[in-house]
């Protein structure tokens, strides 16, 4: 095997130009005598720096037991069946990069000669496919958001060593970004991210969520948009942050994606692909989350006005009744109902109408308080329970309703100044058993005297 003569050169012109990583070793010294051109160029090495078997495997894998444990094994199961299996493994480059290789190796005398196939590609193709089916299966199960984005962010992690990935989500209401998955991240930076304002400088996932492109700050300790935040990427160990925003299908803004690496670096062609793979699930999850999320407030909520509608109430009622059953406790339940809406409706038009239902349940809102709960539970028929309440501050809560929606400022779309009042009925349970119908037709009762006794005004009705 010395490749010292004339037909040896020729041997290691051939052995340079095979795309497959061939080296040999000794047997019996277990010195490393040659690799080949392929072997260099797929894990950086040279014989310099890998002399023998021992330094091999210590370099190539972070297991110290790694020759113990998998190789030994392996070598000896293929020398019993006398056929050599290959190995699929993951090995360390120089450049700390990993590859996952497919080996084998024959006995040619006291040489074993070992060869090296890359099969990365095929397979990180495997387990993205995997990690896909893995995530829409979650999907279709409707699992939590954040144990479908752990899937994500895992994948890639295990793609790209020495990365730690995030995905915030988007908060339209609040222009921010909240927590969605950062399994691996410090809770303490978990915890300084979460809720954070989007802007200008606001790290890479801020800068990247306001100008919705994609942002690639190689060194975060020299970048202007981590200038207030450096501390916390030292306290956490984090030196670069590529960010990309997760758009939906419509284009809209869902969150943010990131990668961060320990040292300061620059993302490869194959780190943007990584990149774009994880976006884009990310943004399947995520606009599946959100379609569930609405029509679950569809079916609790009312889409006009944004108060729990009759269901509901209903179902929180319940809930609340049964507890304050147990204790004893006394609450009262209110119907208000718009007065002459028809009228409201034929003289600024339907649309004013609308406007007029929503200012009534922003009122209410601003008055009621916030264990207080409040239904749309018919066209301008409107529930609330006061739990916890006495008559004395019902009627009070009653009274300031009235007031405030008879002197709100309502105006149609012609500009039109609108003027509208309310009827309610109050009913009450104090202690012992009642359910919600037998309460709500009370506060029915009620409603139907106030509205006798000439609207804009409050009824209650005594046991
Ligand atoms: N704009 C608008 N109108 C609605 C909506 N839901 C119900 N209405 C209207 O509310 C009106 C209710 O009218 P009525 O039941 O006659 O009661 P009223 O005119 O308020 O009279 P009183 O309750 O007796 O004071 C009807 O004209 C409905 O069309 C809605 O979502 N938007």
């Amino acid at each position: 095997m010395n490749i010292n003569s004339k037909d040896d050169i020729r041997l290691e012109d051939i052995l340079n130009t095979t795309p497959v990583a061939v080296g040999w070793s000794s047997v019996s010294s277990g010195r490393i005598e040659y690799v080949n051109k392929a072997f260099r160029d797929l894990f950086g090495y040279t014989l310099d720096d890998i002399p023998n078997i021992e330094s091999w495997y210590s370099s190539v894998s972070s297991k110290p037991q790694y020759y113990q444990d998998v190789i030994e094994p392996w070598i000896k199961e293929c020398q019993e069946s006398d056929v050599a299996h290959a190995l699929k493994t993951m090995l360390h480059c120089k450049d700390r990069s990993l590859k996952q290789v497919s080996v084998t190796f024959s006995l040619v005398g006291d040489k074993r000669l070992w060869y090296f196939s890359d099969v990365t590609d095929y397979w990180i193709a495997e387990k993205r496919l995997r990690a896909r089916s893995e995530m829409l299966e979650m999907v279709a199960k409707s699992s939590a958001l954040k144990d479908i984005l752990n899937v994500i962010v895992k994948q890639v992690q295990q793609e790209s060593p020495f990365s730690l990935c995030s995905v915030l989500l988007f908060d339209k209401a609040n222009q921010s970004l909240k927590l969605g998955a950062a399994p691996d991240l410090p809770d303490f930076y978990n915890n300084a991210i979460d809720g954070i304002k989007i802007g200008a400088n606001v790290g890479s996932c801020g800068t990247a969520a306001h100008l919705g492109e994609r942002v690639i700050v190689d060194n975060i300790h020299t970048h202007r948009y981590w200038k207030n935040f450096t501390q916390l990427a030292r306290e956490a160990d984090v030196a670069a942050c590529w960010s990309d925003p997760i758009m939906s299908s419509k284009g809209d803004l869902l969150g943010t994606f990131a990668i961060y690496k320990r040292f300061p670096s620059s993302p490869t062609d194959k780190d943007f692909e990584l990149i774009n793979f994880a976006s884009n699930l990310a943004s399947i999850a995520i606009e599946n989350f959100r379609v569930q999320e609405e029509l679950e407030r569809r079916a609790h909520f009312d889409h006009l006005t944004g108060l729990a509608n009759r269901r509901q109430f209903f179902e929180q009622c319940e809930t609340i009744l049964n507890q304050s059953k147990e204790a004893h406790l006394s609450l009262a339940i209110m119907m208000m109902d718009v007065d002459h809406f028809k009228q409201v409706n034929d003289d600024y038009g339907h649309k004013s109408g609308d406007l007029a239902l929503q200012k009534l349940a922003e009122t209410s809102l601003s008055i009621l308080r916030k264990e207080d709960l409040i239904a749309r539970i018919g066209g301008e028929e409107f529930a609330i329970l006061l739990p916890l309440t006495g008559k004395k501050e019902a009627l009070l809560i009653a009274e300031r309703l009235r007031a405030n929606i008879e002197s709100c400022s309502l105006f149609s779309p012609d500009n039109e100044k609108i003027h509208i009042t309310v009827s309610l009925g109050v009913a009450f349970k104090q202690g012992g058993r009642c359910s919600v119908d037998e309460l709500l037709n009370k506060a029915d009762k009620a409603l139907y005297r106030s509205k006798a006794l000439g609207r804009n005004c409050v009824y209650l009705l005594e046991d």
